[in-house]
Parts: C-alpha cells; sequence; structure tokens
C-alpha cells in the first residue's frame, strides 16, 4: 500500500495528531534523566510506549539523537521499528537536501525498508531546486514511502527565502506546491508527496485568510488559498494538492487548532499538527503522555 493510502487511513483510525519524539537534553533533566545515552534510551522508548499506539504518525527528530553519535543512533534504529511495531507511521525529521547523487545515499539510507534506519517517510529540503529530489521521489515510489517537502516553515526566518517571487509572481513556497501538486496528481486516496507548513505562519507573517478561491498560478485542482505575508502586503497559497501535510509549531511555537482550520480551510483534513515540547513535558508518567495525546486528538477534530 502506497503511504499517502497509509497515511489516510491512520488519520481516519487515530486523528491527526503527529507526536514528535525529540529528547531535548533539557526535558531529559525533567524527566529526573541524565543528558547521556542511558537518559536518551529510557527518555525515547518511555515516549513511544506513551504514544506510538495511539497516534498516527510519530516523528522523531534525528539531530537529537546523532548528538550521541553512533550509539544515539541506534537508540533511534529502536524508536523506529517499536514505533512501527505499535501501529504508527514513522515521518523521520532529517530536513536533507543535496546533489542528485548523494540525495540518492540518502534515500537509501531513510526509505528502503531494509536499512535500519528505514523509515515510512522523511523530511527534505528543496532549496537545492525541487528538481534534486528526484532521488528521494524515485526511491520513495520504489519502496511505497513518503516524503515531506518543507514549503513554509514554522521559524520566523523562513519567509526570506520562502516568499520570495519567481519570474511569474508566485512565492517559492507557493512554487514547491505546485511541483507537490503535479506529482500527486491521480492518485487515490491521496498521493505520497507532502509538504511542511508551519502552524505558525499566520503569527510570523501579517495577516491571512482561508477563503476558497482559484489560486492566480497556473494549476489545477481545489484550490485553498491562505494569505500571509511578512510585509504585510500578503502572500498567497494555495494548500489544495492532493497530498499529506504536515505543520509542526503546534503547541510550544504557538500554533493552535484555530491556526490551522484558518491556514488550512478544507485542507485541513490531510494535515497532522506536530508537537514535540509540549506533548513530551507531560512525561515521564506513560499514561500522562497517552492522556495528552488523546485530548489533542479530540481537540484537533
Ligand atoms: O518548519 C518546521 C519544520 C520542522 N520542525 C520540527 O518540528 C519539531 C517542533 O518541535 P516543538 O517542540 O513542537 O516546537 C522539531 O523537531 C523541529 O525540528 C519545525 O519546528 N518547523
Amino acid at each position: 500500500m502506497t503511504f499517502g493510502a497509509r497515511y489516510a487511513t491512520a488519520l481516519a483510525e487515530r486523528g491527526r495528531l503527529c507526536a514528535g519524539i525529540d529528547p531535548h537534553a533539557s526535558l531529559l533533566l525533567d524527566w529526573g534523566l541524565n543528558d547521556d545515552l542511558a537518559g536518551l534510551e529510557r527518555f525515547a522508548l518511555t515516549a513511544v510506549e506513551g504514544l506510538a499506539p495511539y497516534v498516527p504518525v510519530v516523528k522523531p527528530q534525528s539531530a537529537f539523537y546523532e548528538r550521541f553519535g553512533s550509539r544515539g543512533v541506534a537508540v533511534l534504529e529502536r524508536v523506529i521499528a517499536e514505533s512501527k511495531a505499535a501501529g504508527a507511521l514513522v515521518l523521520l525529521d532529517i530536513k536533507r537536501g543535496d546533489i542528485g547523487s548523494t540525495s540518492q545515499a540518502y534515500a537509501d539510507a531513510y526509505l528502503d525498508p531494509a536499512s535500519p534506519l528505514g523509515s515510512d517517510a522523511v523530511t527534505v529540503s528543496p532549496y537545492l531546486g525541487f528538481g534534486s529530489l528526484m532521488p528521494f521521489v524515485e526511491t520513495a515510489t520504489k519502496f511505497d514511502a513518503g516524503l515531506f517537502v518543507l514549503a513554509l516553515t514554522s521559524n520566523k526566518e523562513g519567509p526570506e527565502v520562502q516568499h520570495a517571487t519567481v519570474e511569474d509572481g508566485r512565492s517559492v513556497g507557493q512554487v514547491m506546491l505546485d511541483h507537490l501538486r503535479r506529482l500527486n496528481e491521480a492518485e487515490t486516496p491521496l498521493g505520497s508527496f507532502g509538504a511542511v507548513v508551519g502552524a505558525t505562519i499566520e503569527t510570523t507573517g501579517a495577516r491571512s485568510g482561508g477563503e476558497l478561491a482559484r489560486p492566480s498560478a497556473p494549476s489545477e485542482g481545489v484550490s485553498e488559498r491562505s494569505e500571509h505575508g511578512a510585509d504585510g502586503a500578503g502572500v498567497a497559497y494555495d494548500f489544495g494538492f492532493n497530498g499529506p501535510i504536515l505543520a509542526p509549531g503546534f503547541g510550544e511555537q504557538g500554533g493552535t487548532p484555530a491556526d490551522l482550520a484558518r491556514i488550512f480551510g478544507a485542507a485541513n483534513a490531510n494535515v497532522v499538527a506536530s508537537t514535540s515540547r509540549g506533548l513530551l513535558r507531560k512525561g515521564p508518567d506513560v499514561a500522562a503522555l497517552r492522556d495528552e495525546a488523546l485530548r489533542l486528538r479530540d481537540e484537533l477534530g
């Protein structure tokens, strides 16, 4: 089954919350653990136990494991395996992107199910040019995996690049969304190539709106236009592509369910809202982690 189909099923069965499993040093200490390999392992596997059986998607951020070297990466391998065993899709947050031949090596490392780090999907950066991602696209297709392409990130620095406009007047962020529209065309129930769009973009930009509109840029299909721009002029985005959307920045960075509805409009149905620190602060009690995940799931609707 394709990633897009698995994602659609997972959201239908488990709701729209993505649980970030990010072992920040400060969280390890809050949980009464040492900031060392044993603390990392205890933290990460407790989070998996409390969250992976209940949420559709878990998102370990690779950086927090890599900082412990190869033994930290071995913990990440267990997080991936145990989350899959608990029925969650694993979206490994790596934000990789490079020249094509190197992208191929990354794709083999993270998307081949035979690889120790093989995941259901990964985050990738298109800012070496969308075409540089083709090895990821081809490898994902080969292994029924998925991609989440950075389009409009949740950080306040993103608009410098993502709100810039190309010759035909579209923003760079919209260009990425339009590439995704084409990749997912004709896929049912949903394509496997998703976008990363921050749940915070209305607060980093000046205004937003979720009205249904035809996009000014040439694109096909249902259109969900949202307007926001750091300069107050408003930049139009069309989120009506037939693919998954990851919305990081929910919770700790300030994004709320109301923000998601306003930013995405009808496309909100394909959005998983991602929270890491806000959710993990409920630990180390496994039941408290589970209860918070279920509460947020219900809040997201
Ligand atoms: O635009 C983006 C893309 C990815 N992230 C990642 O999501 C989590 C957010 O963690 P919180 O603790 O919920 O703030 C983290 O892994 C980021 O690397 C993002 O924040 N924004």
